[in-house]
């Protein structure tokens, strides 16, 4: 049973069903809600949903006890929902900031709380906070850069503090730039930059859908029940890179990305992803990736 804050990506679904899971979508849209469980029934999957506004810690607390009142227990938990918008420092508001903090980071915490308080404090469970790319600072999103390192500490702290009696694990995955329909919140300009740096990593392109996935379903699984506390980048390298179009990726890597694409299960056209919700300049990153994923990528083909 797993319990996903936010409507998620179709790579999730995919992966749940894989693993046999029955998965809940909380989010505040039980439109966009509905039509994900939908596909994920389509697949097979099993599937439930309910309205959730994460920045209120009571509807938290109520939307895990009808969880385990409706199916019995709550053993694992993704806080996916998150978001912020771009803007310098210089120009945010004091409420600007404290928004973004209380979505990211009090939302994390109510969630966390909530199924510690309503489920996994007496019969443990597995925890899996999305976070962002912050390691090196947040530049142009300083409030999300703050309350993403706060989840990463907070993370760490439960860690310790929950583990031990009750074998809780949490920890936390750190997307890089992902093909998503998060990037419809962003102004033309501001996605421009996002593309024009995409390549400036080691991976040399953007996350799929199905890599944070996968990641987060290991995370999840008993395969890392050694693991808890951590922070796992996944991002193509890019928290390591300098996203300077004259560094070491230019000079090591002249002709763009050698990173397959992972988009679900190639050889299995119902499962992989095959469409996302996401302005039209992504989009086509996307169609790249998926005649990537399929037929591989040779040194000439430049994403
Ligand atoms: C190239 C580099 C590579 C850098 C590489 C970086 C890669 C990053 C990739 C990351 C991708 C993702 O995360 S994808 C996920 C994308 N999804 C999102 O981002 C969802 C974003 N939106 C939201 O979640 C919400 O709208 C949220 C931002 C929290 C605001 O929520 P609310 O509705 O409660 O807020 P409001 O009441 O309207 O406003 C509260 C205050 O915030 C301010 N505010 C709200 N939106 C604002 C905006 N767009 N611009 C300015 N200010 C804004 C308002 O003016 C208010 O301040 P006052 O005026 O002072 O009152
Ligand atoms: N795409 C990317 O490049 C990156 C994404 N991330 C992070 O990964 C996560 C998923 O991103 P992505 O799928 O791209 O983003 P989306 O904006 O597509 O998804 C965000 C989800 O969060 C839900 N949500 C937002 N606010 C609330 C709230 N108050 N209560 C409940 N649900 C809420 C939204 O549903 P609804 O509006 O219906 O409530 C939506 O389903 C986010 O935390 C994002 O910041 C991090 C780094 C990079």
């Amino acid at each position: 049973m797993v319990l996903i804050g936010s409507h998620p990506i179709l790579g999730f679904a995919v992966y749940f069903y894989s693993l046999g899971a029955t998965v809940i979508l909380a989010a505040r849209k039980m439109d966009q809600l509905k039509s994900t469980a939908k596909e994920i029934e389509l697949l097979g999957g099993k599937c439930d949903v309910m309205q959730l506004n994460i920045r209120d810690a009571n509807q938290a607390l109520e939307a895990v006890n009808q969880i385990v009142a409706k199916h019995g227990k709550l053993n694992g938990l993704v806080n996916n929902a998150g978001g912020q918008f771009h803007s310098p420092a210089s120009k945010m508001t004091p409420n600007g900031f404290a928004t973004v903090v209380d979505l990211n980071l009090m939302g994390t915490f109510y969630l966390c709380k909530a199924a510690f308080d309503g489920y996994m404090g007496e019969h443990g469970g597995t925890i899996v906070n999305i976070v962002a790319d912050c390691r090196n600072g947040f530049p142009g999103m300083v409030h999300t850069g703050a309350a993403r390192a706060g989840i990463i500490n907070m993370t760490k702290t439960l860690a310790i503090e929950w583990g031990p009696y009750n074998g809780i694990r949490i920890n936390c995955v750190a997307p890089g730039m992902t093909i998503s329909s998060g990037m419809k919140n962003y102004p033309e300009k501001v996605l421009d930059g996002f593309i024009a740096n995409g390549w400036m990593n080691p991976s040399g392109r953007f996350g799929t859908e199905s890599e944070m996935a996968a990641s987060v379903v290991f995370l999840l699984s008993p395969a890392a029940s050694y693991i808890t506390g951590v922070n796992l980048p996944v991002d193509g390298g890019y928290s390591l890179s300098r996203s300077d179009a004259k560094g070491p990726e230019a000079m090591y890597n002249p002709k763009g990305s050698l990173m397959r694409p992972y988009i679900g299960w190639p050889s299995d056209e119902k499962a992989a992803i095959q469409e996302v919700d996401a302005p039209t300049g992504i989009v086509k990153l996307f169609e790249k990736y998926k005649a990537l994923a399929v037929n591989g990528i040779n040194r000439d083909s430049k994403l």
